[in-house]
């Protein structure tokens, strides 16, 4: 009982939340763990319940813990599943986006079936079949700067189990508002990297008090399924450490590096005086997240002339002969794995290596994934060959209108 009520003022503490009489709020939480923890809890959970630092306490703990995860994506999904599995009472799920086929070589909470469905309702699906103590509880839309406040206020703790540095940021501020424990992890490539933020050490806005330049969301950067899989069970393992008063990633951040077998951690500058997060000086409600943390992948190339732009519908219509040179610049990796007859591969980091000499005369087309980089190969061309054509919007928009069962990678 007694330690029930230091664990219980922390939390209340936690929260800012003032009861007069906090044994009573101990006493009537007591209560609702007697009425509802039993053999069931017992036999499900007793294989970790006999570790000593979890015991009968530490499950009714985590019970009683409200924990949420906002994305059902990579990391989301082992996330939901490792804490569901491992007894949280209440679990919370924020994601406004749906289960495409390629999401699931990673998405391992959703399957074949699901697909098209919303991906906390395909979660709760499979949560509620897997553990049936679990409540799930659904926020099928995405998390903005007007519902963050209302949704974190009915929780313990949180997961950033997201993909852009917009949420990231949102997310952070949030929960550094109301004194929330964020668990905060990122995967991309073969790489990933995990944290605690609050809890006495910095929060994400102390580490980076402006959007890094280097942080990418797009989903050109490709992801190895287990990367995001390693960094969601790591989450799940430091909510459950929060919620049995165990030492946790505060102020440390674990760094991986899947394809070197690298795994370190490393220390990280503890919280910053003039973090306006920590200061609580963000309105969260009013704060422009997009503008602020503005990605590399969400800019386009403008068309700035001194070259041509082509349609994919009058490019169609040329006459490919000799004196036609077709060429795109993606990488060979997205190349490899589908390309249009007759183009040649030169990505646009090597653009310079194209035989100018060789091909002043002719009519230089040239396609990528969007019509970014081919705009940006044309302008370095333009002024060595006179017939330089950008061919709009790339492969994607080629796909959308001329072969709608091709794969956009
Ligand atoms: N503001 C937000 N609120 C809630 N969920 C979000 C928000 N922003 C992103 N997410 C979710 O976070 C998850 C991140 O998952 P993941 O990184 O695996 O990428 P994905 O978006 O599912 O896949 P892909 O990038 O291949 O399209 C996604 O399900 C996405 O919808
Ligand atoms: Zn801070």
């Amino acid at each position: 009982m007694k330690e029930y009520i230091v664990y219980l003022q922390g939390l209340l503490k936690q929260n800012n939340i003032q009861f007069e009489q906090e044994e009573d709020f101990a006493q009537s939480k007591l209560n609702q763990i007697n009425n509802e923890f039993g053999y069931e809890h017992i036999n499900r959970y007793k294989r970790q319940m006999i570790l000593s630092e979890i015991g009968l306490t530490g499950q009714q703990k985590i019970h009683l813990a409200k924990v949420l995860i906002v994305g059902a994506g990579g990391i989301g999904a082992p996330a939901i599943y490792y804490l569901a599995g491992a007894g949280v009472g209440t679990i919370g799920l924020v994601d406004g986006d749906s289960v495409d086929v390629s999401n699931l070589h990673r998405q391992i909470i959703h399957n074949n079936d699901r697909q098209g469905m919303n991906k906390c309702e395909s979660a709760k699906k499979q949560i509620n079949q897997f553990n049936p103590l679990v409540n799930v509880i659904t926020y099928q839309h995405h998390l903005s700067s007007e519902n963050a406040i209302d949704i974190f206020k009915n929780y313990d703790l949180i997961l950033d189990a997201t993909d852009n540095p917009a949420t990231r940021y949102l997310i952070n501020d949030t929960a550094i508002y109301l004194n929330k424990p964020l668990v905060s992890g990122s995967s991309v490539g073969w790489e990933g990297q995990i944290t605690v933020y609050g809890m006495q050490g910095p929060c994400y806005r102390c580490l980076f008090p402006q959007c890094p330049k280097t942080v990418q969301n797009c989903n050109e950067a490709g992801v190895f399924g287990v990367m995001p899989g390693l960094i969601g069970l790591i989450e799940a393992l430091q909510a459950v450490k929060i919620i049995i008063g165990q030492q946790t990633l505060s102020q440390k951040m674990i760094l991986i590096d899947g394809i070197r077998d690298v795994y370190k951690v490393v220390k990280l500058r503890g919280q910053q005086k003039d973090c306006i997060a920590c200061q609580k000086q963000i309105k969260i409600n009013e704060y422009d997240y997009a503008s602020f943390a503005q990605t590399i992948c969400s800019t386009s190339i403008p068309f700035r002339g001194g070259y041509k732009e082509i349609e994919w519908k009058d490019f169609l219509q040329i006459q490919k002969n000799d004196n036609v040179v077709l060429l795109d610049v993606r990488p060979s990796q997205q190349y490899n794995i589908i390309k249009l007859d007759g183009f040649k591969n030169l990505p646009y980091q090597q653009i310079d290596q194209f035989q100018v000499e060789e091909n002043k005369d002719k009519e230089v087309y040239i396609m990528c994934r969007r019509g970014n980089n081919s705009r940006l190969a044309c302008e370095f061309l333009k002024d060595k060959i006179p017939n330089v054509y950008n061919i709009v919007g790339g492969i994607d928009l080629y796909a959308k209108g001329f072969d709608p069962k091709m794969p956009l990678l």
